[in-house]
């Protein structure tokens, strides 16, 4: 179960953007989250994968609240609070590729980023294969580097580093929102064949109504998730 009770979350403590706002997600259901523009569904997926610091209220993963979250440490970049277990459990994927890709990679290199930060280096070349075929994308785009591929092809790779390690969660913020009809079909069946697979749980962040409810299994709306 993945459970966000009360969160309170924001970039200013005086004005937080997520106010109270809980949910659940049993363990393979596919929730849709639909609301406006600005309305705080980016920030609250993000603190349900553990990258932002709710100001208050818990994150409870599988029984287990999180204890962490991913900061900014002075001079180190990047750090991750939350133990390995819980931050591996999820896999995330953003609206915009080309924010949350390393340019220098090759898209192997991005695909299996998570498999090396995690000492799993060995696996990789077997692995990305066998994702890039799940994802709908061709070998001969494995060695290019993101500026070389286009839009869509570059989400597919971000969906496949998003599934590298095997996540009980996903949370797919917008993951679609830039992309032709075709392409978002692709990335949504090759979501839900993972989840076949897997048993993996999914919460789906978006403003497409029509999209969220053909592919999740319920839909919520940001207005009924703060309790009154
Ligand atoms: N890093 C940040 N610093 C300060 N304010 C931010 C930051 N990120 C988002 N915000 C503000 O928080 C509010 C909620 O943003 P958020 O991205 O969570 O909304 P959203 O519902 O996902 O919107 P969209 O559908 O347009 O992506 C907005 O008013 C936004 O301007």
């Amino acid at each position: 179960m993945l459970e966000l009770r009360s969160l309170t979350a924001g970039y200013d403590r005086r004005d937080p953007v997520v106010r109270d706002v809980s949910l659940t997600v049993a363990p393979g259901e596919s929730v849709g989250l639909l609301g406006p523009s600005g309305c705080g569904k980016s920030t609250l997926a993000r603190v349900a994968a553990l990258l932002h610091r709710p100001d208050r209220g818990r994150v409870v993963i599988d029984g287990e609240p999180a204890h962490g979250w991913r900061h900014r440490a002075p001079a180190h970049g990047w750090r991750h609070r939350a133990p390995r277990a819980q931050r591996t459990a999820f896999g995330v994927v953003f609206q915009q590729p080309r924010l949350s890709a390393d340019p220098r990679l090759t898209l192997t290199q991005l695909i299996s980023e998570p498999l090396r930060a995690t000492g799993r280096a060995a696996e990789a070349a077997e692995t990305v294969r066998e994702l890039a075929r799940t994802v709908g994308l061709g070998e001969d785009l494995l060695g290019r580097r993101p500026h070389e591929v286009s839009d869509g092809q570059l989400q597919r790779a971000c969906l496949a580093r998003a599934l590298v390690l095997r996540p009980r969660w996903l949370i797919c913020d917008e993951m679609t929102a830039m992309l032709d009809a075709s392409t978002t079909a692709a990335l949504v069946t090759a979501v839900e064949n993972y989840r076949a697979d897997s048993g993996a749980g999914l919460l789906a962040v978006g403003h497409d109504k029509v999209l969220l409810e053909r592919w999740c299994d319920r839909t919520v709306h940001w207005g009924e998730l703060t309790r009154v």
